[in-house]
C-alpha cells in the first residue's frame, strides 16, 4: 500500500468514528498515525512517496511576498497581471500557468513580489498535477491569496484548505499555546490554565504513545484539538496569513454579492472589471504587517520618500540598522526614535534591541 493509500484509509476510519469517551484514546492514536504518514509525503529522506517538490526556481525579490493558490482558471494570472503589470497569460482553458511568474507590486513605499501559480487540483499534496511544488513555494510565502471562483462551489475553498493543511500549512492560525517538556520519569501529565473542551487525558496519552513519549508534562494554555497538540509535537508547522479572494463578482447579483461578504478573511474581486482591487491590496498590505521605518538626518527633517521596510517581529533598531548597511551596527551609538514606539512625543534615546513600529522616524548616531 502506497503512503497516499494509507492517508486515505485512516481519513476513512476518522470518519466513521463516533466521537465520544469511549474513543478518544483510539482517534488520538489514528489522528497521530495520520499526522506521521503525511509526513512521509512532505520530508523527502523517505521512501514513500516522491518527496516534497523543489518548488520553481525563482529569484525571490522584495520585502515580502503573496503567492496565489487556487483551482485552473478561477483568474489568478488575471489578477496577477493587473497588480503587477507584469503579463501572465491568462485564458479560458485550464492550466495555462504551468510554472511560477514573478511580478512586483510597490505599495506604500514597500516592493512585494507576487507569486502567480499554476492552478492545483484535489490530490495535489498526494503528487498530482504540479501540486507539490505549487505547495513548495506557498510554503516560502508570507501570505497567501486562495483564489476563488465565485461561480464555482464554495466546497472548493474546504478541498484547497486540505491541500495545504495536509503538508503542514496551517493558514490565519497562530502557534498553539501548549508545552510539551520531556523528563526522565514520573509519566505523562496533564495541566491546564483553560476549560479544554476538545480533549481530554485519553486523547493526551493516546498521541504521547504514538510518538514514544513516556515521559513528560504537557502544559495547555490554550483550549486546544488533538490535532493542536500533534502540531506542537510534530513542531514542523508552517503558520501563514491567508486571503481568500472572492473572484467574477461580476457574474453574480448583488444578494449574492451579500451572502459572500460573510466569510472570514475573504474580500470579493472581479479581476476582469477590476472591482474593489483597492479593498484587497489594502487587506494585503494589513496582513502582511511590514514596519515602515524612515530615516532623519541629524537635524534634518525626515526622509519620507523611502522608507526602509522590516517585518514584524524583526524590526529592532539592529534590524533596521542592518537593512541600510551591514557595518552601521558596529559603529551605532544610541538612536533617537520618534512615533509610535517612542515612549515620549518628543521622542525617545534607545539601543539596538528597542522594537520599533510602522511609520517610526529614527536617527541613529555614531560613536
Ligand atoms: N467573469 C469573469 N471572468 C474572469 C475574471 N477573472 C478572470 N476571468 C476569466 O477566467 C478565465 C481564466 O482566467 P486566468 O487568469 O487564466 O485564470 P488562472 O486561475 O490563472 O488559470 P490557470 O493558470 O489555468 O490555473 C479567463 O477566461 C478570464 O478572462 C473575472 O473577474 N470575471
Ligand atoms: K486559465
Ligand atoms: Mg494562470
Amino acid at each position: 500500500m502506497t503512503t497516499v493509500q494509507k492517508i486515505k484509509e485512516i481519513e476513512d476510519e476518522i470518519a466513521k468514528t463516533q466521537k465520544n469517551k469511549a474513543t478518544s484514546y483510539h482517534l488520538g492514536q489514528l489522528r497521530s498515525k495520520l499526522a506521521k504518514l503525511q509526513r512521509e509525503l512532505i520530508s523527502p529522506s523517505t521512501s514513500g512517496g516522491s518527496g516534497p517538490g523543489q518548488g520553481f526556481d525563482v529569484a525571490r525579490t522584495g520585502i515580502a511576498s503573496v503567492g496565489f493558490i487556487g483551482f485552473p482558471s478561477v483568474g489568478k494570472s488575471t489578477l496577477m497581471s493587473g497588480l503587477t503589470g507584469t503579463t501572465s497569460e491568462a485564458a479560458a482553458y485550464e492550466f495555462t500557468t504551468l510554472t511560477t511568474v514573478p511580478g512586483t507590486l510597490d505599495i506604500h513605499g514597500a516592493k512585494l513580489q507576487i507569486l502567480d501559480l499554476p492552478g492545483i487540483i484535489e490530490g495535489a499534496k498526494d503528487g498530482k498535477g504540479r501540486g507539490r511544488q505549487v505547495i513548495a513555494v506557498a510554503r516560502t510565502c508570507n501570505l497567501i491569496f486562495m483564489v476563488l471562483d465565485v461561480c464555482k462551489p464554495l466546497a472548493d475553498k474546504a478541498k484547497l484548505e486540505k491541500e495545504l493543511e495536509g503538508v503542514g500549512i496551517r493558514l490565519n492560525k497562530t502557534p498553539p499555546n501548549i508545552v510539551v517538556r520531556k523528563k526522565d520519569k514520573g509519566g505523562v501529565t496533564v495541566t491546564n490554565t483553560v476549560p479544554l473542551n476538545n480533549i481530554d487525558n485519553d486523547v493526551v496519552r493516546a498521541v504521547c504513545n504514538e510518538y514514544k513519549i513516556s515521559n513528560a508534562d504537557v502544559a495547555f494554555r490554550c483550549d486546544a484539538t488533538v490535532e493542536d497538540l500533534i502540531d506542537v509535537i510534530e513542531g514542523n508547522r508552517i503558520y501563514i496569513p491567508c486571503i481568500y479572494v472572492l473572484n467574477k463578482i461580476d457574474a453574480i447579483s448583488i444578494e449574492e454579492l451579500d451572502l459572500l461578504y460573510k466569510i472570514p478573511m475573504s474580500v470579493p474581486i472581479s479581476s476582469k472589471m477590476w472591482l474593489n482591487i483597492d479593498e484587497l491590496t489594502e487587506k494585503m498590505w494589513e496582513e502582511l504587517r511590514l514596519v515602515r521605518v524612515y530615516t532623519k538626518p541629524h537635524k534634518a527633517p525626515p526622509d519620507y520618500s523611502q522608507p526602509v521596510v522590516l517585518r514584524q517581529g524583526r524590526s529592532s533598531v539592529l534590524d533596521f540598522a542592518n537593512a541600510i548597511h551591514k557595518d552601521i551596527a558596529k559603529q551605532f551609538k544610541i538612536a533617537m526614535v520618534y512615533g509610535a514606539s517612542a515612549k515620549h512625543p518628543r521622542g525617545q534615546r534607545v539601543g539596538l534591541d528597542h522594537v520599533l513600529m510602522d511609520e517610526d522616524v529614527v536617527t541613529l548616531f555614531k560613536r
